[in-house]
């Protein structure tokens, strides 16, 4: 059948899997119990399916289940159609990229939207293709930016209201970050919504009329000069949307350059949450958890609305290291508190006016002051791959909590001189990342979003990179770099089930049902932005083998 908006819409469908992120608001939890605390033991694998090619790297990819079909995409913008049952492949279609692709951080893809009879992913070459879900023939491609500027795309598309969005990637390169909107079945674009004060909005109808200059209504009030024009804050994690406020949620990336003494002021709206009107584009509300950031702490993690205390709230577990809980409705900030041991950037995070306490003397400083090379360094917690990454969290409305993966990093950082250049990297500044600890780097922490307490941790040796998942049977399913898919009690974190897939999981699980029969599937392939950019990490990693394969998994007995 057609994928419609009320089908993405339906929480209790326990069938499919129509959405990044299990269900439009993120949760990444599911009401089925065929697999639980008790029987999660018998767990075997039913098939495994492997990408092939020369190409592996990493595999961020969560899959879509529809239609008796599962569309996952892989490395290098590809994407496959693969039978549920049997595990064969369907099709596949190979995205042609040029050689001069400039992703920041891997050759990754996280997944695939679908809608009426397409499949619709967003490639590294900033392209958007829309697929025939039974042949993998191209129905629509539209190019979203140039890819030479630095612009690509990773993330999945969201559908909210039947509106196809999508962010950009490339905010290394000093892009100017936008979320758009289109008509899903056709590619035609609907609005488009600049992610950097100055910059206006812009509904596309008949006359193209400029619509929304943001929340602030000002032109480059927090951006010094024209820093305004490449001031990253790119929406490369996609978004969520919440059909009870009727608002999608994207997170933005830091603003560019890195360094951030060349751009004194808020640099509005980097390393923020903006929650957007998904029919015009408009933002609604703006909360930025790293004003004049100067560490890399982007701010793209995903916003996951849920319910507390009979209200609707968003959490947020920042790359920042701050856990923040905020009225989904308003953007208005109910708390925020640390969810890893080491944070040096900021001692608190000041409730009223919702802004960080900033502690000055762990800022790097300005090369200008010094020998006009380079300013000095500091050691800085979290380090730039943050606290948390691309790897996505789950909420439990059954336990009440999140569970974050987490990592415990630090690193040296200075900053140097730069100036923009378009398609060179614009960072302005240095760094090695360095473990905190011995024995681990990652830790997945139960979160209670009331008290602000780590009701239970896990701790990783590598660090934590695939996404969460929870279920109404009392789970928690996470993936290790280590190769290991795990299920732990949701409750205590107990390990009750661990399958070695062959490589690194770096990527979110899913479930569903299929006459009478509970599924699990996660994507096994190390890689992202560690073995790239993680200095001292990297080589304590630089043991573990590339890999490229689905795994599905079901009890070995009917219950
Ligand atoms: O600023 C950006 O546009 C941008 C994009 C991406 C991406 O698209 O994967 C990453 C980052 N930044 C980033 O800072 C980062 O740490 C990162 C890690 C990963 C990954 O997939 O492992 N992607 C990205």
């Amino acid at each position: 059948a057609d994928i419609t908006n009320a089908m993405i819409e339906n929480a209790k469908d326990t069938k499919n899997v129509l959405s990044f992120g299990m269900g439009t608001q993120g949760q990444r939890y599911s009401t089925l119990t065929q697999i639980n605390t008790k029987t999660v033991g018998q767990l075997v694998p039913a098939w495994s399916f492997s990408f092939g090619g020369e190409k592996q790297r990493g595999q961020e990819s969560q899959p879509i289940i529809a239609n008796g079909k599962m569309f996952v995409t892989a490395s290098y913008s590809r994407i496959y159609a693969i039978d549920l049952k049997t595990g064969n492949k369907l099709w596949k279609y190979e995205h042609r990229l040029p050689e001069a692709i400039m992703p920041c951080c891997d050759v990754v893809n996280r997944g695939a939207a679908v809608y009426g009879n397409l499949v619709i992913f967003g490639t590294l070459d900033a392209q958007l293709v829309a697929l025939d879900q039974n042949t993998g023939k191209i129905v629509w491609k539209e190019k979203v930016d140039d890819y030479a500027a630095g612009y690509s795309m990773t993330a999945a598309p969201l559908i909210a209201k039947g509106v196809l969005i999508t962010g950009v990637s490339g905010g290394e390169f000093g892009i100017v970050g936008r979320v758009e909107g289109r008509n899903p079945l056709t590619g035609e674009l609907l609005w488009s919504r600049p992610t950097v004060e100055g910059h206006m909005g812009y509904k596309y109808d008949k006359d193209g009329k400029a619509t929304d200059a943001g929340v602030t209504g000002t032109v480059n009030k927090s951006w010094p000069g024209e820093l305004w024009k490449t001031g990253g804050a790119s929406t490369w994690m996609g978004g969520t949307y919440d059909p009870a406020t009727g608002l999608a949620y994207f997170g933005t990336g830091n603003p560019a350059p890195w360094n951030s003494h060349l751009r004194p002021g808020d640099n509005l709206y980097s390393s923020s949450t903006l929650a957007l009107d998904p029919t015009t584009g408009q933002i609604k509300w703006a909360y930025q958890s790293t004003p004049n950031d100067s560490w890399d702490f982007d701010g793209a993690n995903e916003f996951v609305t849920f319910d507390m205390n009979g209200k609707r709230y968003g959490g947020k577990a920042d790359r920042n290291g701050f856990f923040y809980v905020i009225d989904a409705k308003t953007g208005q900030l109910q708390n925020a508190f640390p969810f890893v041991n080491k944070i040096t950037w900021a001692s608190s995070i000041d409730l009223k006016t919702g802004r960080p306490n900033f502690i000055a003397a762990n800022r790097p400083s300005d090369p200008t002051k010094g020998d006009g090379k380079k300013g000095s360094t500091v050691f800085a917690a979290p380090a730039f791959l943050g606290a948390k990454n691309q790897m996505p969290m789950a909420y439990s409305p059954q336990t009440g909590l999140f569970y974050v993966p987490a990592n415990e990093w630090g690193m040296e950082i200075w900053n140097e001189p730069i100036t923009y250049k378009k398609g060179g990297a614009y960072l302005g500044a240095g760094f090695t990342i360095k473990p905190l600890n011995e024995d681990y780097i990652g830790a997945l922490r139960a979160v209670d979003p009331k008290t602000g307490k780590i009701v239970w941790e896990n701790k990783n040796s590598a660090p934590l990179w695939g996404g969460v998942m929870t279920t109404a049977g009392g789970l928690v399913f996470y993936g290790t770099p280590e190769g290991f898919l795990k299920a732990v009690d949701a409750k205590s974190g107990k390990e009750l089930w661990k399958f070695q897939t062959g490589s690194g999981v770096v990527a979110p699980p899913v479930t569903w049902e299929d006459g009478g029969v509970q599924y699990v599937a996660v994507v096994s392939g190390w890689g992202g932005a560690v073995p790239l950019w993680g200095g001292e990490v990297a080589k304590k990693v630089n043991f573990l083998e590339q890999g490229g394969s689905v795994w599905v998994f079901k009890l070995a007995t009917k219950i």
